[in-house]
Order: structure tokens, then C-alpha cells, then sequence
């Protein structure tokens, strides 16, 4: 059931108010009701989900491509179809532009809440009284402290990993202090100047799920149905006109990307106030008036010495929005393909794109499959597998010092190659061309030259040099061996180390994936 913000929700809607049960309503009605609402709900659910396969025979008899990207929650799914986007569909990600305004200002206000909640553990250590003795008498050298709380890691995959919250020998050095340099940094009054502008993330998290919440993730994330941005695209598009005083291009063709099933589960009504919206405006103009405030904040002492003893561990997009806030929060910000790229939503169920792919003189229309891949989500999948052409299995390679959000006992790299482990032997996967993607190599660069051991988390790593080439081998080899286990159709594992933020670099592995599943798919096709 959708629940709204009482800023969207109209004081006087008609329909809602239709749709309240009378006030007279006892509890055996209520109980009655509810019944009735949940059998509706089923019943409308098997009719959608009958399409659905209904959709998918059909298209499969004329001979269109599937294809499936999946992989772990954050591992760059949705990123590397937005980079299909680019190359297949560019004049929808135009389109949908300023929807992705939301997004970013949602990344900004989430980051700014985490370093808060972090210094508030800190118990804002120098907040321009007395920081050193408040400092010191935290401790903050104590390994006992983990911002992501107490955790084990499981013993699997990769052999016995590192406990999360194991002393860390860059942990235990004593936190340098430095004292505020004026009044107006102090962090209790940032705090208290940002505290407005932080109190908008539900509001924001709202706007973005349409109320909807999903179970799987564990750390109350913001989920969103493929579809999300249609409810803003007309809007988006007078914004953008408006703005950059330049039209789309007309002629271009209509965007197939988004489904017509998920777009349609919320009517555009709902939330379709983008260029009015009060809130999304009203994010802006705290952001453009607290720019000095948060870029004072991002660059305070404390918080560098947090991140770089790793008592504060933001997500990798914060650090990208938070370096570049003067021309996030500037007047008139759009986003550019690259904040696109590094705007994170979690992605809920399954969506699909669709687009028409040329290939040596011939059409045809691909249909990619996004899926949300936090372990709640996993279950959406199966449905999409039996008639696949392809998959695209993302593995986050730079994830080896990181935790499952939704188990913060299991490490990412174990779980992808289990997760890669129960694809490869998946039956109805048995003929499907299989692509590998080891992704956040640029990540994994900027870990091991920061000193991150990887045998401090991956125990099986052992004496290994902690370095590019040798870390991404060792990573690559288990993937392969997975693969190699579980191969009784002698099927070819096709191996790209990526970083899908990389527009240039991912369009030319697009391409030759394209070409080897093409090759592959017109054979089994038998249309040479
Ligand atoms: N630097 C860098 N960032 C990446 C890369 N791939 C993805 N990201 C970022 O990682 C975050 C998560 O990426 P998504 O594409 O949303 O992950 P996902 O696999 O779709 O996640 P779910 O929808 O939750 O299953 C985004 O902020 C991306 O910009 C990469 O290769 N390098
Ligand atoms: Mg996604």
C-alpha cells in the first residue's frame, strides 16, 4: 500500500477521500476489508504475472534477444544499463535527465545524515569547546568501535575471511586532533545549520519509492521499480528546456526503455510535480544555501581522520557528489551523464529496457533485464531465466574489505561467487551465453594504493602481493573455477575486467559483448 507525505498527499483529494472506509467501520469490517483488499491483490497480481510469460512466449517466438544482468546488490547492474542506454537509447536518458535530480540531491542529503549520525557517535568530538580531552577520552583508536556495527564473517568461499571489526593496524594509531580553526566550523553548529536540509531524506526517500518498501535489504535503502522516472519525464524534459534553452531533438525516436507492467502500477499522477514540486525545489534552495556549510563539513579535520581510520565508511557515490557539491547545489543544476552514472538507487524486482540493436546490417530487439539483486530481491529472477539469451553476471571485485548489507557477516566476494556458483549450475541457464563482468576495477586500484590488504579480509590470499595484477588473477581464477565445476556443456566463459562508470571503455566491451552473443544467439537460432 502507497503511503504519501502529507506535502504530496492533496488536503482535498476526492479520490482519496473516496477511498477511506467509513468512519463508522467496526472491526469485523475492517478485518472483512482488508480480506477482500488482499484477495484483489492476488488475484490481480497472477493476472500481471500470466501476462507477463504470455508477453515473454511471444516475443521469444519472434526471435528477440534477453538478456540478464545480474549479480549482488551494488555491484553495477543498473549502472552498465544505464551505459546500454547511452549507446542504444540516448534520447531517453535525455528525457529522463532531470529526474535523476532527485537522486543526486537524495545521495547528497543521505551522505550529509551519515557523517552526522557518525560524528553524533563521535559525540561531535570537537565541536569548539573542549575537542582534545572529549577526543581523547574517546578513544578513538578503539577497535571495539565499528561505524557498521558488530560483525563475523562467514568462512566460505574463498576460504576463511578476516572479521570486519579485526584491529586494523592503521586503526590503532592514534587519531591526529585538530581543533576547529573557527567558531563557525564547529560541527555542533553545522549540524544545527544542516539540520533542516537533513530532515527532507525521508521526504525525499518517499518521493523516490512512491511510499513502496521492499524487504531484503536490511538497511532501510531506498528501492524503485523500473518505471520511476516516466512519472517525471514530461516534466524533466520542460526543465531541461527551460533551462538550457536548446529543444530536444524531435525526430529522435521515442525512448522503449521502462515497462509498461511496472510503470503502470502507480498512476503518473501521483507524483508527476517535479517542475512545481515544493519539496525537490525546496531541496535545492537548502542546498545552494548550505553549500559552504556542507562543503565545510566534508572537509572538516575530524571527519578526514574518521574516513582514513575507516570509522566512518561512506558509499563510494558520496564522495563523488560530496568533491563536486558546489555544482550540485549551484542554481539551476542538472545532472550531467555522469552524475547519472554515479547516482545510486537500488533497484526493486525486475525491469526491463528494450532496444533495437544493430549488428552487421541486421535489427534486432534486445530486451534487457535489470534485476535488483539485494538476497530479498533474488526470488524476482527465476521467472526470467528459462527463456534467456544471455546473462551478465556483475561481480564488484573491489568489494573484498565489505559486508553484505543485508548479512553484515558475509563477505561481498564470497557471496558473488556463491551467487556466481548457483547461476552456473542453474539447469535452465545450462545453454546461456555467459558473460563475466569484474567490475569497480578503478576502485580496487584506489584501495590497494591507499594500503588495504586484501588478505586482512580474504585469509586465503595469504602472502599474495597486495597489488592490481595479482589481487584481480587470484579473483578471476576462483571465478573460473567456479565456472570450470560446473560446466558440463563445455559452454565459454567470457571474461572483461570493467568499470562500467567508464562511458568510453564500457561502450567498446558493450560492443564486442554484443557481437559474441550475437554470434552465439544466431547459431542457436539457426538463422545462418
Ligand atoms: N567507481 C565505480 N563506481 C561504480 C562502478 N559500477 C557501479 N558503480 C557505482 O556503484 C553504485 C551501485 O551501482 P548500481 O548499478 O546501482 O548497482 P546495482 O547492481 O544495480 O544494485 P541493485 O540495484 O541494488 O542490485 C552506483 O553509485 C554506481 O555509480 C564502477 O565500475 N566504478
Ligand atoms: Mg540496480
Amino acid at each position: 500500500m502507497m503511503t504519501r507525505t502529507s506535502s504530496v498527499r492533496s488536503q482535498v483529494d476526492p479520490l482519496s477521500l473516496a477511498l477511506l472506509p467509513p468512519p463508522t467501520e467496526t472491526d469485523s469490517d475492517r478485518q472483512a476489508r482488508l480480506r477482500q483488499e488482499a484477495e484483489a491483490r492476488r488475484i490481480s497480481e497472477q493476472i500481471d504475472e500470466e501476462l507477463k510469460a504470455d508477453r515473454r512466449k511471444w516475443e521469444r517466438s519472434k526471435g528477440d534477444v534477453k538478456l540478464l544482468l545480474l549479480g549482488q546488490a551494488e555491484s553495477g547492474k543498473s549502472t552498465l544499463q544505464k551505459q546500454f542506454q547511452l549507446m542504444y537509447s540516448p534520447s531517453s536518458i535525455e528525457s529522463e535527465r532531470m529526474s535523476w535530480r532527485t537522486v543526486v540531491y537524495f545521495n547528497v542529503v543521505r551522505s550529509i545524515k551519515k557523517i552526522l549520525a557518525t560524528l553524533e557517535v563521535w559525540d561531535d568530538i570537537d565541536d569548539g569547546t573542549d575537542s582534545q580531552s572529549a577526543l581523547e577520552r574517546q578513544e578513538l583508536g578503539n577497535d571495539e568501535f565499528s561505524v557498521l556495527g558488530p560483525s563475523k564473517l562467514g568462512n566460505r568461499g574463498l576460504g576463511p575471511s578476516a572479521s570486519p571489526t579485526a584491529p586494523s593496524p592503521i586503526a590503532t594509531q592514534p587519531l591526529e586532533v585538530v581543533r576547529t580553526p573557527t567558531k563557525a566550523s564547529s560541527i555542533a553548529e553545522l549540524r544545527l545549520r544542516l539540520h533542516c536540509l537533513v530532515r527532507t531524506e525521508p521526504q525525499l526517500a518517499d518521493r523516490l519509492s512512491g511510499g513502496v518498501s521492499a524487504a531484503g535489504s536490511g538497511n532501510g535503502e531506498v528501492f524503485v521499480r523500473s518505471g520511476w522516472q516516466a512519472r517525471t519525464i514530461q516534466k524533466g524534459q520542460d526543465l531541461v528546456g527551460k533551462r538550457q534553452r536548446r529543444s530536444l531533438n524531435p525526430s529522435s525516436e521515442p525512448a522503449k526503455v521502462g515497462i509498461a507492467e511496472q510503470a503502470s502500477e502507480r498512476p503518473p499522477t501521483s507524483l508527476s510535480t517535479l517542475d512545481t514540486d515544493p519539496l525537490i525545489e525546496e531541496v535545492a534552495s537548502m542546498l545552494e544555501q548550505s553549500q559552504d556549510d556542507i562543503r565545510t563539513l566534508w572537509e572538516h579535520s575530524v571527519v578526514r581522520a574518521l574516513i582514513s581510520k575507516r570509522k566512518l565508511k561512506l558509499d563510494e557515490w558520496s564522495e563523488f557528489f560530496l568533491n563536486d557539491i558546489g555544482r550540485i547545489s549551484a542554481r539551476g543544476y542538472i545532472p550531467s551523464t555522469d552524475d547519472i552514472l554515479h547516482a545510486r538507487i537500488q533497484t526493486m524486482g525486475v525491469s526491463e529496457h528494450v532496444f533495437d540493436v544493430d549488428v552487421h546490417g541486421r535489427t534486432v530487439t534486445w530486451h534487457l533485464y535489470d534485476v535488483g539483486g539485494a538476497r530479498g530481491q533474488r526470488h524476482t529472477w527465476v521467472p526470467y531465466f528459462d527463456d534467456a539469451n544471455a546473462i551478465i553476471f556483475v561481480s564488484p571485485i573491489s568489494a573484498f574489505d565489505q559486508y553484505l548489507e543485508e548479512d553484515p557477516r558475509t563477505n561481498r566476494i564470497d557471496d558473488s561467487l556463491q551467487l556466481f556458483t548457483q547461476i552456473c549450475s542453474n539447469q535452465l541457464l545450462k545453454r546461456v551465453h555467459l558473460v563475466l563482468f569484474l567490475n569497480k576495477t578503478d576502485i580496487l586500484r584506489k584501495k590497494l594504493e591507499r594500503g588495504l590488504r586484501v588478505s586482512k579480509y580474504i585469509l586465503s590470499y595469504g602472502e599474495r602481493p597486495n597489488e592490481y595484477e595479482p589481487v584481480v588473477n587470484y579473483f578471476r581464477a576462483h571465478f573460473q573455477q567456479v565456472h570450470r565445476r560446473n560446466n558440463e556443456n563445455r559452454r565459454v566463459l567470457y571474461v572483461h575486467l570493467t568499470n562500467v562508470t567508464d562511458t568510453s571503455a564500457t561502450q567498446d566491451i558493450i560492443a564486442n559483448v554484443r557481437d559474441s552473443i550475437f554470434r552465439g544467439y544466431l547459431k542457436s537460432a539457426a538463422l545462418v
